[in-house]
């Protein structure tokens, strides 16, 4: 017979993103008063799980986080427990599986579930654990929109709008100037925040990472606008995007990362690049970084975040484990973690379809992706 749910654990992963308190707020409330679950939380992602460090969570303490960017629960984007950095005993480092750590820590806190809200690391993580049994509900994050098996991410939205905020600003200042301005945006080998955000705020140029760029057709295109009586240019750079040779530009290494790549420095690149060739133009570059994930929840992500904490709250009561609340259209489904993963050694990412109907459109009223 299935063993009643008693108490679960929440536990955040990978970079914060506006949403994660959100999701927080309502699977805590939804838990207690709906299901009288008793709820935690682990500090720190899985870091958490392994030394066991975790916090009561009440409704009380979630009540005034529905709009606060970030996580309460905290994140690390480095700790993969199936290949944990541990002491080796002889004053050096080894890399181990500690994941029975893990499994050991949730059975003596009483937890019956696990809900993971992370992206594509956090959730190959999650898809770990339940394959050695236990009961894990994902609950997809990530401002990158990477996901597949989910029309969206939570974060996706509110990062973007940042994004577009800071290209429609610097609008007016390259227009006053006469200037080409490279922006730099997150998203690391998806393009998705730099189109929608170089779409919105009428970005002359977007590089995305799924199409290759030369410098060339950047620099027609701005002179073309030069022609059409538009002497200025912003372009937004997608921190993953590659030049047509293969060029990328990788700000640094985090070596205890799963992932360790961190991008940073194209947008300054093509700047450079670009004002060799374009010299009757001031070409500057800005990267904002994280800015683009800090701060407030946007209304759409906040009833995005409602509604993927209540269908994992309703997965649990329904005792549907092993999968992720995702989005179909307008429906809250749910899909097994070994489909949203696959074999992938960081999950199945979801690519801008360089022949899509997006990029058509955006095409088709004279964005340039630095490609033809
Ligand atoms: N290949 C992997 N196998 C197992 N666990 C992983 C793997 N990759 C990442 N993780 C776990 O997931 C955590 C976060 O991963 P990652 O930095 O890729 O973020 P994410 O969850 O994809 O979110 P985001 O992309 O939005 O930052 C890591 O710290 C690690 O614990
Ligand atoms: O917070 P960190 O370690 O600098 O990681 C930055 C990366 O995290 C994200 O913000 C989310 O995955 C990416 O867009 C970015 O490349
Ligand atoms: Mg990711």
């Amino acid at each position: 017979m299935e063993k009643k749910v008693k108490r679960i654990a929440l536990l955040s992963g990978g970079g914060d993103c506006p949403g994660l308190n959100a999701v927080i707020r309502t699977i805590t409330k939804t838990a207690i008063s709906k299901y009288g679950w008793e709820v935690i939380g682990y500090v720190y992602g899985y870091r958490g799980l392994y030394n066991n460090n975790y916090i009561e969570l009440t409704e009380e303490k979630v009540e005034n986080i529905y709009k606060e960017g970030g996580t309460i629960l905290f994140s690390s984007n480095k700790d993969n427990l199936f290949d944990y950095l541990v002491d080796d005993g002889k004053g050096g480092k080894v890399k181990k599986d500690v994941s029975d750590v893990g499994v050991q820590n949730l059975k003596d806190a009483g937890v019956d579930v696990l809900v993971v809200l992370g992206g594509d690391g956090t959730l190959t993580s999650a898809r770990d654990f339940s394959r050695k049994g236990v009961q894990v509900i994902g609950v997809p994050k990530t401002m990158d929109n990477d996901l597949s098996s989910t029309d969206l991410t939570y974060g996706f939205i509110s990062a973007m709008s940042v994004g577009t905020d800071f290209i429609d600003r610097l609008q007016t200042t390259a227009k006053s100037h006469h200037r080409v301005i490279c922006c730099e945006l997150m998203g690391r080998d998806a393009g998705w925040i730099s189109l929608y955000a170089g779409l919105a705020g009428n970005a002359g140029v977007c590089l995305i990472p799924e199409i290759p760029f030369t410098i060339e057709n950047i620099a027609k295109h701005v002179a073309k606008r030069d022609e059409q009586g538009m002497p200025y240019t912003v372009i937004a750079v997608a921190e993953g995007a590659k030049y047509a040779d293969g060029t990328k530009v990788i700000g640094k290494i985090v070596e205890d990362s799963p992932d360790p790549v961190r991008y940073s420095g194209l947008a300054a690149k093509v700047a450079d690049d670009l004002e060799k060739v374009i010299p009757n133009h001031e070409v500057r570059s800005v990267n904002p970084g994280h800015i683009i994930r800090g701060g407030d929840i946007t209304p759409y992500d906040r009833i995005l975040s409602i509604r993927f904490g209540v269908k994992a709250c309703e997965l649990i009561d329904e005792g549907l484990f092993g999968n992720v609340v995702t989005l179909h259209g307008e429906t809250m489904d749910y899909t097994s973690l070994e489909e949203v993963i696959g074999d992938a050694k960081f999950g199945k990412q979801k690519r801008v379809d360089p022949n899509g109907e997006l990029i058509r459109a955006a095409k088709a009223i004279g964005v340039c992706f630095g490609d033809e």
